[in-house]
């Protein structure tokens, strides 16, 4: 295979994927819920573990059931064996001779490719397949699977392309010095969870645009988008083996995976006790590999709104109306989700009346009915856990439900939005992450906001996101500096979720992860490893040196 010689090139202009509303009427709505009704109608789906390009349909069979309608399976796929995990990293490791030395203008057209098919060819079956297979309602969806994952498959090309312009400063007469960032020794093991299409196609996707080999595990719940994903970039050319899609049981299929000499990377996104395992587990095979395997995970978070003494009315409304987007868009299972409030009791009881004024307009329902804003939580275990915590506070004697606390499984598994308050800043709500459409508020003494400021960054281990809503200069200052540790994604008069690829790069500190900035530079240069190439271009007329002389 010849590619086109490019001494140099210039990738398109890079921007964030424009936004598309769905309001009643446009093309865009008729056109997803006409998909909707499609994929309903002809599901259940067949997902194969794909293998150097090749479907393998046999071997046992798991479901991914609709969490909207527990009854109805979305998806039937196969579950990889260790032998086709054995299978998958040969596969792997064959294909990566002639990708790695794939220019990288090539691998980079396939990236763009991909975002171009989502954004226009598949933007309606990927939508419909992450709110049927994962609870989205239209808007989530179109934030993940339409815009974000597009973002990641362009920004990545944008930040590879000024990672491999970084070249040595200087050459000394006769000499050409140049930097090479070829991928890893071995291949990547990209490990992603139900929250995010968009996560899903970025970890296996940031590591193969570098040159790199992968193996993708999916998370169960949601194989079928990700599966959609992992279709869309073999048809912009991705060649068989670069990326093997092997779904099954993750604690058979990371056991094997871990075992191998060539395992160089992990690349995680899921709960922190699942990571720490892995990473203790890498840690074991330690005398087993070729090379010190690179591990970047982002995980779990407990992330807060801090009200500031400042705020006047006006701006307590704002920050009651961003708690609610923030804890409870998407049920709560963003790892960016709001799960507590920290408000002086100064101000407690307007930001208590204008929560819950708003917290009345909201309604619970399935993603396919467009009025709905909340959803359902993604599978059985979401639901036990999070009603387990909502019950948990309906008996504790410093805890009070405000809002909401139903939950509901006759249908679908659905729990309805929750409002908490408590009187003890370190009650199981305030300190555990639920993943759930639960909040709690802690009152605190306005006199006392630094000492909160502590007390919030002592609470739990994590560090992921946090917002601070404050009136005046000066108080943004304080809250910024007391809290300038206590997330990794830090926000100022705005909810704590929502990060943009382009530009707020997405990671957490402590707990909450390696932070290595998803869609970011930095990500990518984890996924690398440099090669210093000197080229000399003058004889040596001696082995002497001048000063040898006397
Ligand atoms: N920080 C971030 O950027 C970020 C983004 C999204 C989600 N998250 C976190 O992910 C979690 C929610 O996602 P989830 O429920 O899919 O997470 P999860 O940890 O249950 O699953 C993540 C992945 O790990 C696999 N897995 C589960 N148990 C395993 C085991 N014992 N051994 C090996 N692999 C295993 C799963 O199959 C899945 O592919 C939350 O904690 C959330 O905060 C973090
Ligand atoms: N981009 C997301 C992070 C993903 C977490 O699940 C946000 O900031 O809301």
């Amino acid at each position: 295979m010849q590619a086109a010689q490019l001494a140099t090139f210039r990738l398109p202009s890079i921007d964030n994927e424009p936004m598309r509303n769905y309001p009643p009427g446009s093309q865009d709505r008729i056109k997803l819920e006409a998909t909707l009704k499609e994929m309903q109608e002809a599901g259940p789906f067949e997902v194969p573990v794909v293998i150097n390009g090749q479907k393998i349909e046999d071997g046992n069979v798991a479901e991914q059931v609709m969490p909207a309608n527990h009854k109805t399976v979305l998806a039937r796929y196969r579950e990889a064996t260790p032998a086709q995990i054995d299978q998958a990293i040969a596969g792997a490791l064959a294909a990566k001779e002639a990708w790695e030395v794939m220019p990288f203008s090539e691998r980079a057209a396939v990236f763009l490719k991909a975002a171009d098919l989502i954004a226009h060819k598949y933007r309606y079956k990927l939508m419909a397949a992450t709110m049927l297979g994962q609870g989205k309602n239209a808007w989530q969806a179109e934030i993940d699977s339409a815009a974000e994952i597009c973002d990641f498959f362009r920004f990545n090309c944008k930040y590879a392309e000024e990672m491999y312009a970084q070249q040595p400063p200087k050459n000394s007469a006769g000499v050409w010095n140049r930097s090479e960032y070829r991928p890893l020794d071995g291949f990547v093991f990209a490990v992603s969870p139900f929250n995010f299409t968009a996560i899903g196609g970025n970890l296996a996707g940031a590591p193969a645009l570098m040159g790199n080999v992968v193996l993708w595990k999916p998370s169960p719940s949601a194989v079928y988008s990700n599966y959609i994903v992992f279709e869309i970039l073999r048809e912009a050319g991705l060649p068989d083996g670069v990326i093997q899609f092997v779904p099954g049981p993750a604690p058979e299929i990371c056991e094997r995976v871990l075992a191998s000499p060539d395992f160089a990377s992990l690349h995680f996104t899921g709960s922190t006790h699942v990571f720490k395992k892995l990473w203790k587990d890498i840690a074991l095979n330690m005398d087993t590999y070729k090379s010190y395997p690179r591990i970047v995970g982002e995980t779990g978070g407990k992330n807060f709104h801090m009200i500031h003494p400042s705020l006047e009315a006006d701006d307590l409304r704002q920050a009651a109306i961003q708690t609610i987007r923030g804890a409870f868009e998407y049920q709560g299972q963003k790892c960016s989700a709001c799960s507590r409030v920290y408000v002086p009791d100064t101000h407690f009881p307007q930001f208590k009346k204008f929560i819950l004024e708003e917290h009345a307009k909201l309604t619970v329902g399935a993603p396919t009915e467009f009025q709905h804003f909340v959803g359902p939580v993604i599978n059985r275990n979401a639901f036990d856990k999070v009603k387990g915590y909502i019950n948990g506070a309906k008996t504790n004697e410093n805890c009070e439900v405000l809002a909401g606390g139903k939950c509901d499984d006759s249908i679908g598994y659905y729990i309805h939005p929750t409002i908490i308050v408590t009187k003890d800043p370190k009650s199981p709500t305030m300190t555990e992450e639920i993943f759930g459409p639960v909040v709690t508020i802690y009152v605190y003494g306005s006199s006392d906001f630094k000492q909160t400021c502590k007390l919030l960054e002592e609470t739990t281990p994590y560090a992921l996101t946090g917002s601070l809503f404050a009136r005046d200069r000066a108080s943004i200052i304080e809250g910024t500096q007391l809290l300038r540790h206590a997330a990794g994604n830090f926000y100022i008069n705005d909810k704590c979720t929502g990060a943009v690829v382009g530009q707020q790069p997405f990671g957490g500190g402590k707990a909450s992860g390696t932070n290595d900035k998803a869609g970011s530079y930095t990500l990518l240069t984890r996924f690398v490893s440099a090669r210093s190439i000197k080229e000399n271009f003058l004889p040596l007329e001696g082995f002497s040196y001048p000063s040898n002389l006397v």
